[in-house]
């Protein structure tokens, strides 16, 4: 049925990118000084989730546009967390502070779904206790969140999906989301991201309850994110269903300077997603006309 959501084409023809990941979005800003381009991932008919710091304050509705599949989407309104401030601890020497980094882009139209533009499984919602299969109807938020990011196991496999190169196909990154033990070992090398260096104290100044982790070579060589990857949806997979738990928010070590992925990341290189199961009063506020949520 169509209202399914995180489901995408299995094939391995380079060629199919946007049916294999129909709900992956490209969000355009033009300013005067040049475009920024982040990714985003549909998750309704008129939303995509993104991050909150694609985006400036001043940054007009009118000057953002977003890919969806193959069209080109006006935008009717950005929606930030309110608790989003990256100025927020300037006054500690932490320039950028990237705490509850999630937006909710509207757009004007109601985007048609399609093979190559469909949405992907949001956590809390039926169509997530559907593509999991939890056959007693009254599965619980408590129980997307024991499945989805099972803290017992500690090591939970997940995907993203990055841009070879500009206008080239997708292609999907592994990375393990550190949620055991392993989790102070990934979150203390935040400290090495060249601006928090010397300056932050405490590893929980900056990575704050909001944040998955991922990166570094324990218990494998974990794939790291590229700056223009902001935005896009760290992916659960089961029985071939996606499933979004996340927004790519920050990483420590930027394998793209300058555009296109090179070399190899230092160990420390970790990335940092935006937890959607922490800022869940935020999606129900905006997304309950179109999703239906768990209690
Ligand atoms: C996905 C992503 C976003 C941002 Br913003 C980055 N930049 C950064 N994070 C902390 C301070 N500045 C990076 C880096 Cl670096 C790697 N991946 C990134």
């Amino acid at each position: 049925a169509m209202d399914m959501c995180g489901m995408g084409k299995e094939s391995n023809d380079p060629e199919d990118a946007l049916i294999k990941n129909p709900w992956l979005t490209t969000i355009t800003i033009s300013r005067t000084d040049g475009e920024e381009a982040c990714k985003g991932a549909l998750v309704s008919e008129y939303f995509i989730i993104t991050a909150a710091h694609c985006f400036n304050v001043d940054d007009e509705a009118h000057l953002i546009s977003v890919k969806i599949g193959r069209s080109l989407n006006k935008v009717e309104k950005v929606i930030f967390h309110p608790n989003y401030n990256i100025n927020a601890k300037k006054a500690e020497g932490i320039n950028e502070f990237y705490d509850y980094d999630i937006a909710l882009v509207k757009v004007k139209s109601k985007v048609k779904f399609n093979p190559e533009a469909r949405p992907i499984c949001i956590p809390c919602t039926e169509g997530t206790t559907r593509a999991l299969r939890k056959v007693h109807p009254d599965t619980t938020c408590k129980d997307h969140e024991d499945e989805l990011l099972n803290v017992n196991v500690g090591i939970v496999p997940a995907i993203f999906i990055a841009q070879k190169r500009k206008h080239e196909d997708l292609e999907r990154k592994n990375v393990k989301i550190k949620t055991g033990d392993k989790k102070h070992a990934c979150n203390r090398d935040a400290l090495e991201a060249s601006i928090y260096k010397n300056v932050v104290k405490n590893v929980k100044d900056v990575v704050t309850e909001r944040f998955l982790c991922t990166g570094g070579i324990d218990p494998v060589v974990d794939d790291n994110t590229c700056k223009g990857e902001s935005g896009g949806p760290l992916i659960i997979t089961k029985k071939k269903r996606y499933i979004q738990v996340a927004v790519i928010s920050w990483g420590v070590y930027d394998l793209c300077k300058g555009g296109e992925r090179h070399g190899q990341s230092p160990p420390f290189a970790r990335d940092f997603h935006l937890n959607l199961f922490q800022v869940l009063p935020f999606l129900r506020e905006h997304l309950k006309e179109e999703l239906k949520f768990l209690p």
